[in-house]
């Protein structure tokens, strides 16, 4: 069993929230890869990040979607950086689901994240951060994306109603 979607993005994108609501629209449960840390962790992504550093979060975050990918029915939604474990790529690509790209642009990204306080990776300077992980990592996002929705100026009702709408029309395809 795999999940039905999962959703991919920088900080910001909507993926947790937008995922949710993606979920609830198809009728099925939601799992959020911070979440997944957190609880195998007993710790905030956060309180990961300050005892174990970046490579220890995502050691546990790789172990965490490994086991969603094989066992968990529903929709997924991916932290920020989760594709920049060589592993988790594979397995996404292996299990062969659908994975939406949530695009923004940097301004509304920015927006979003406020001054970043619970996204160590951002902090500090959460605009000039989204710009370098931006150019880091959209050429990897492109190249697992199997749809790319542009979340400017939507609702996360209205990117999780076109999404619901995008799976369909290719689950009759
Ligand atoms: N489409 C949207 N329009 C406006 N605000 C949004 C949208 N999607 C998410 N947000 C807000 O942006 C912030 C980050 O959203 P979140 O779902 O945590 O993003 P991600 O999981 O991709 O980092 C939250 O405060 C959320 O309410
Ligand atoms: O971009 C990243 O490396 C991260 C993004 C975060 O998730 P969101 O993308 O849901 O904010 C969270 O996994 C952690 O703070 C690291
Ligand atoms: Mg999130």
């Amino acid at each position: 069993m795999t999940p039905r979607a999962v959703l991919v993005g920088l900080p910001g994108a909507g993926k947790s929230t937008s995922g949710r609501r993606l979920a609830k629209i198809l009728g099925l449960p939601f799992a959020d890869s911070d979440d997944l840390v957190e609880a195998a962790a007993g710790r905030s992504v956060a309180a990961v990040f300050a005892d174990s550093g970046e490579p220890g979060f995502r050691e546990v975050e790789a172990a965490a979607i490994a086991s969603a990918l094989s066992d968990f029915d529903g929709v997924l939604a991916l932290g920020g950086g989760a594709l920049s474990t060589a592993a988790t790529r594979d397995a996404l690509a292996t299990a062969g689901v659908p994975v939406v790209l949530l695009r923004a642009t940097l301004h509304t990204l920015t927006a979003r994240v406020g001054d970043g306080r619970t996204r160590p990776l951002l902090a500090a300077d959460p605009p000039g951060r989204l710009g370098a992980l931006a150019a880091e990592r959209d050429p990897v996002y492109r190249a697992v994306a199997t749809m790319t929705i542009d979340t400017d100026g939507r609702t996360p009702g209205q990117v999780a109603a076109t999404v619901a709408a995008r799976l369909h029309e290719r689950s009759r395809a």
